[in-house]
């Protein structure tokens, strides 16, 4: 199999103008109050029967005008709405009262099965590793939310909801057999935000908490319009996605030409903040497993538990033949009810709190938080001679466990799943301390519980500000940061929108945001300037789930040293094998196949195809396969039967980086909507002033905040064994620019923490 250049200079299809649909001129003010909005913010000017002129958004841009609120109805659709009576309600929830029953007896069955559980050596554990939760309550609601979409199906079958009422959602008048509890908020809004997200928007508490559904931009593509995987355009079902990633999704070495891998890493800790689907397990928590047991053949159905969805292997795959292995195990992502306890389509579960708040630092729970805690407002650490590292886990969360072995906890449970995340959790837990130890010295009036609090709370402003200054303008490009009004202002930010719903959009957290398995090496460097260079070079599935090195003195130092160094590899239809193959192998010969995973991911969350996307971003559907480079055409054409059929994750890593930014328009466009989402959705965000955010910043603490970089957390809570200067902006390259300056340079200003102290 060629890799590498297989498909030439160009991998990707590049379009010329970003907004083809510009045959009419755009207006300069939107009639009917109308609001100029990016296409993608305006998700009703996709549907038939909508008339959204386009309007200029600035100079160059072009928007659609909006008039619907942002969501996906156009409003000629609410006539659609179906009136239900009475008896088919009841019928319906009797009927998913009955057939949860049968579901969970199934199940149950299943626990005693040693087939149908996940073997603690297999590949597939290290998946299960990555999306655990622990928190009792994400079963109890996804229970919940399997009997409303029961009732749905049933409701469906009386015809008493059509499949329009359904993909509208307009079905918020027709109660379900479950309804969520509803989160008690204090009386007066508290300073800090919530652990577990509850009560941040005062009408709508539980917008963007845990254990709540992700939104959508467009409504969802399931084959029976509720929870049935997606199928192909034409109704047969689609390749496997397998098939798909082993035609398109090559191995092959692009490094970016000024980015680098520190600029991977943080995308990763970013994503563990505020997303984490929940998959489905067995009564007791254990991992399902819908292949058998040496991987050789999926279950019979009568064996497979109902979550199963397993990827089917060719006998002759490039890779995994070799090894007879015929079926890599997928359980599918469990679902969350709505808010509005209504019956509708299935809508999965995020296990983390959606806002950008450190949850996978400082967990989504009560119970959770109080474990990671220590005395003095501190985060609990381990004290490895005297280095601060995160606290050892005594719970199963690794891999390879032997004598000797370290294993570290964190607030989401999956911060080992690769040692440069796990570096990341030492890095800013350290940074807790440090700021709490500050705070504490400052004050001696302060009991332990307000440093704690005031401490995350500077903490989480200095993520959020680096999320914002540093890496969205790196990923996004300028033009579209201004666009999507992302750009920290000098003041105090003005865009707070309690009509905005924060929550993580599925496209946003099951294609867009995984661009990142994209510009993972296959390798992490270890350099040490003692060592005049290279210390060592690890191949990445090594480092998986085996975070036991951070314990040697010099390596966070020297790890931090080379992601600095070495370059990300580019947005592009390559990913490397230690993703691809080599994933959670453990000591096996083959892993999982993460491309695969990602793709049957957003059929299971009903994910639309890729030409619906471009639709809604503005973009001219594909209509011929030729419209990608030569070979790139060649193998769509071989895995796909029509344009319509390509999955969005695929399709947006065929295209070509926007201006300024390193994605195509499609994931730029999902990205930036999402971080507006997050900005304008988000009272407790850290720009706000004290008219909107109940902990608010002064202006003078706020100017110190936007001091911090990357850099200046590095320089404060690394070893200083290796590390004595950094470059300014810690996600390039230190090239010309961004050569390697002091830590005590000007160039990497420090917060002033008297200035908190009142
Ligand atoms: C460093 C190596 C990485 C590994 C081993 C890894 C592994 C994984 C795995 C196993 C999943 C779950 C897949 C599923 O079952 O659906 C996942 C999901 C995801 N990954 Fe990665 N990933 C890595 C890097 C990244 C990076 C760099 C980014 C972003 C810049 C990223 C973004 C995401 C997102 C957004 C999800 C979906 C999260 C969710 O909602 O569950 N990952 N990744
Ligand atoms: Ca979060």
């Amino acid at each position: 199999e060629p890799h590498g250049m297989a498909l030439g200079g160009h991998y990707g299809i590049h379009d010329e103008k970003e907004h083809i649909h510009s045959t009419e001129r755009p207006c300069a003010v939107c009639p009917r109050h109308g609001v100029c909005v990016p296409h993608v913010q305006c998700p009703a000017h996709v549907r038939p029967g909508s008339r959204n002129p386009q309007c200029h958004l600035d100079g160059m841009r072009v928007g659609v005008c909006c008039f619907t609120g942002r969501s996906h109805a156009a409003e000629s659709d609410r006539k659609f709405r179906s009136s239900i009576n009475v008896e088919d309600v009841k019928a319906a929830h009797n009927q998913s009262r009955q057939k949860l029953k049968q579901w969970l007896g199934h199940a149950e069955g299943l626990q005693n099965e040693h087939y149908a559980v996940v073997n603690a050596t297999s590949p597939s554990y290290g998946h299960h590793l990555s999306m655990v939760t622990y928190d009792k309550r994400a079963q109890k609601l996804g229970r919940g939310a399997l009997l409303n979409i029961f009732a749905a199906q049933e409701l469906k079958s009386r015809q008493a909801l059509s499949d329009d009422d359904l993909a509208m959602g307009f079905t918020d008048h027709t109660d379900g057999p479950y309804c969520p509890p509803v989160p008690s908020c204090p009386h007066a809004p508290s300073r800090y935000r919530s652990i577990d997200g509850n009560c941040n928007n005062q009408g709508n508490p539980s917008w963007g908490a845990v254990n709540t559904g992700y939104g959508r931009l467009l409504p969802p593509s399931y084959s029976d319009g509720i929870w049935a995987i997606r199928i192909s355009a034409n109704g047969v079902p689609l390749a496997s996605a397998r098939a798909v990633s082993s035609a398109l999704i090559l191995d092959g070495s692009h490094p970016s030409r000024t980015h680098n891998l520190l600029f991977m890493q943080f995308g990763q800790f970013i994503a563990h903040d505020i997303s984490t689907g929940v998959v489905f397990t067995l009564g007791n928590g254990s991992p399902i497993s819908c292949c058998d047991s040496n991987g050789e053949d999926v279950l019979p159905p009568e064996k497979q538990h109902w979550a199963c969805a397993p990827i089917v292997l060719d006998e002759g795959d490039v890779f995994y033949g070799q090894f007879s292995q015929r079926c890599i195990n997928f359980v599918r992502t469990q679902l969350a009810p709505d808010f509005d306890c209504s019956v509708g389509y299935a809508t999965q579960m995020n296990g983390a709190s959606h806002y950008p708040d450190m949850s996978h630092l400082y967990g989504s729970s009560a119970e959770k938080l109080a474990r990671l805690r220590a005395p003095g407002g501190l985060l609990a650490t381990f004290n490895d001679y005297g280095r601060e590292l995160p606290p050892l886990t005594h719970r199963k969360e690794c891999l390879n466990v032997h004598d000797g072995a370290a294993c570290f906890e964190s607030g989401d449970n999956h911060g080992n799943q690769v040692i440069s995340l796990t570096v990341l959790h030492t890095i800013w837990t350290r940074e807790h301390n440090r700021i709490a130890r500050t705070l504490a010295g400052l004050n001696s009036a302060w009991d332990e519980d307000t440093i704690f609090w005031e401490a995350r709370r500077i903490v989480l402003a200095e993520f959020q500000h680096i999320i914002y200054n540093e890496w969205l303008p790196l990923l996004l490009g300028s033009k579209t940061m201004q666009v999507f009004g992302l750009t920290p202002s000098s003041g105090y930010a003005l865009s707070y929108d309690p009509s905005i719903n924060p929550s993580l959009t599925a496209e946003f957290a099951t294609a867009a945001m995984r661009f990142g398995h994209s510009i993972v090496d296959s390798q992490l460097t270890v350099l040490s300037p003692q060592h005049k260079g290279v210390y060592e070079s690890i191949s990445l599935p090594e480092v998986m789930f085996q975070p036991s090195r951070l314990r040697i003195k010099p390596f966070l130092d020297r790890l931090l040293l080379g992601l600095m160094w070495q370059p990300m590899q580019s947005v592009d239809p390559f990913v490397t094998e230690a993703l691809s193959r080599y994933m959670f192998h453990g000591g096996n010969p083959y892993g999982l196949d993460l491309a695969a995973i990602n793709i049957q991911r957003g059929r299971d969350h009903g994910l639309q195809s890729y030409n619906e996307y471009r639709r809604l971003v503005g973009l001219e559907p594909i209509t011929d396969f030729h419209q990608f480079p030569s070979s790139a055409a060649q193998r769509l054409s071989t895995v796909y039967t029509s344009p319509e059929d390509i999955d969005l994750w695929v399709g947006g890593l065929l295209e070509e980086p926007i201006e300024g930014g390193v994605i195509g328009t499609t994931f730029a466009n999902i990205i930036a909507d999402q971080f507006a989402k997050l900005k304008r959705g988000d009272k407790y965000y850290y720009e706000y002033g004290p008219d909107i955010n109940h902990g608010a910043f002064t202006t003078n603490q706020l100017s110190e905040i936007k001091k911090v970089t990357l850099s200046r957390i590095l320089c404060d809570n690394s070893d200083g064994i290796e590390i004595s200067a950094v470059s300014p902006n810690a996600f390039l390259r230190s090239l010309p620019g961004n050569d390697p300056v002091q830590c005590d340079s000007p160039l990497i200003p420090a917060m002033d923490l008297a200035k908190f102290v009142v």
